[in-house]
């Protein structure tokens, strides 16, 4: 199937380009980038005036919850969540019931995703047995059925010896380690963040330190091992100086950003008590959300990514205390990241592509998409005035524990092809029609 993409705005840092061009997709290839193509007689036209076309979005940190805890999110209806999010990869943790720590386990997830049709699932494999800290996983085997990177995201690995012995593996395999750090004896009982919110609200804290001292220390140990490291979620301005120092150094270290810690922070935490506002790490100060705002715009920070972690209404609907940690994020990743940085002028359109989709590549060591011919057509098409209001029956998602319920934001997705497929037409998941390859 062709299809011709006409007069979108097209944006490619790794090309050079920012203007408006024509965008002939050809079977599973970009066949043509020029500012005017005739249409072919067999090509599917899309009027792409006013939109933005860039390439495919990855989400580099996302929950599927398959096998295990389907009632939450299967890697269907996960992928469908990505789809209408504009997402062509998702990496997915290993924290599902067995524990991704395995080959089988990675190959499970792969083939069960090429059945969904829809996007590219790159799963992340346990860096211990059970993410119990305590036995080196199969990490060879992981990686020779497709794991592209390992994590025991969902709790901090505790031994800093074990996870030296981690590192020293992963780093045999050219593949990274990203490090949920947590000291858990310093967050254990913590169930928002230690300070103001606590106080406010008399509940347990979660210090800034049980997630500074974790980064301090796994930096430590990059430098120790040379292994590449990725730090998932951080949350504290401070955090965010460790990377900065580790990078200055040229250290192999890298980071995310979640849009809940950008946009969100623990005032937004009112007596209502809203469990959708509970997550790990928690929302922390406005000034820690104001310097890792300033982070992603000063390439500090490498991707945005969304940790979706998708629950069931029992274990929301419930006492803050005991209501489980995590939201859903696919779907307004992109709405929250145009509507608070992009259409307000404060974040080039450029930089949305590289924390979105060059970088999270980059770090996951995914082959380049580029807009160019002959690269291969993932792609996300964007419509910047398109007004979005977040409900249960527009999230795809199975669980609906988002944080941006019932409010409205401006910009999304319309478009998205894999390797030439039409997984997101006109802001529609498109039904399964063959397997993925
Ligand atoms: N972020 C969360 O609050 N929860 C995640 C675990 C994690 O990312 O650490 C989950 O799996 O539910
Ligand atoms: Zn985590
Ligand atoms: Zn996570």
């Amino acid at each position: 199937m062709a299809y011709l993409l006409k007069g979108a705005h097209v944006v490619d840092p790794q090309v050079g380009l920012d203007d408006v061009r024509d965008v002939l997709v050809d079977g599973d290839k970009i066949a043509c980038v020029s500012t005017c193509i005739e249409p072919p007689a067999d090509a599917e036209v899309i009027d792409a005036t006013g939109k933005y076309l860039v390439p495919g979005l990855v989400d580099m940190h996302v929950h599927f919850r398959d096998p295990g805890f389907e009632y939450k999110e299967t890697i269907e209806t996960g992928a469908r969540a990505a789809t209408h999010g504009g997402f062509t990869d998702v990496a997915t943790m290993p924290n599902t019931d067995p524990v991704t720590d395995t080959g089988a386990e990675v190959r499970y997830q792969i083939d069960r995703s090429r059945h969904a049709g829809l996007c590219h699932i790159r799963p992340i494999g346990a860096l211990t047995v059970g993410e119990k800290g305590q036995t080196l996983a199969e990490i060879g085997d992981m990686v020779m059925e497709g794991a592209v990177a390992f994590s025991d995201d969902g709790h901090g690995v505790q031994s800093a010896g074990m996870m030296r012995t981690c590192m020293e593996y992963v780093s045999q395999f050219d593949k990274v380690v990203s490090a949920h750090c947590e000291i858990e004896s310093l967050t254990t009982h913590g169930v928002i963040n230690e300070g103001r919110a606590s106080t406010r609200l008399g509940m347990f804290g979660w210090p800034a330190l049980g997630e500074e001292l974790e980064i301090y220390r796994d930096i430590e140990l990059c430098r120790m091992t040379g292994c590449a490291l990725h730090i998932a979620h951080i949350s504290t301005e401070k955090s965010l100086e460790l990377v900065r120092a580790a990078k200055a150094e040229g250290l192999p270290v890298t980071c995310e950003v979640t849009p809940h810690h950008l946009f969100l922070c623990e005032d937004d935490i009112t007596d209502a008590y809203d469990t959708n506002l509970k997550m790990n790490p928690p929302l922390r100060s406005a000034s820690d959300a104001a310097a890792l705002r300033e982070g992603i715009l000063d390439g500090s920070i490498d991707c945005i990514v969304t940790d979706h972690a998708p629950h069931a209404p029992h274990e929301k609907d419930c006492e803050w205390e005991i209501a489980f940690f995590g939201i859903v994020g696919l779907e307004t990743s992109l709405p929250l990241m145009l509507t608070n940085l992009v259409l307000p002028g404060t974040m080039s359109w450029s930089r949305l592509v590289e924390v979105m989709a060059v970088n999270p590549r980059r770090c996951l060591r995914l082959p380049e998409i580029r807009i160019e011919e002959g690269c291969t057509a993932d792609l996300t098409l964007i419509d910047p005035t398109a007004e979005v209001t977040v409900t249960e029956d527009w999230l795809q998602s199975r669980s609906k524990n988002s944080a941006w319920l019932g409010k409205s934001l401006t910009g999304c997705a319309t478009e998205v092809f894999v390797a030439g497929r039409h997984t997101l037409t006109n802001g529609v998941v498109t039904p399964v029609k063959r397997v993925l390859r």
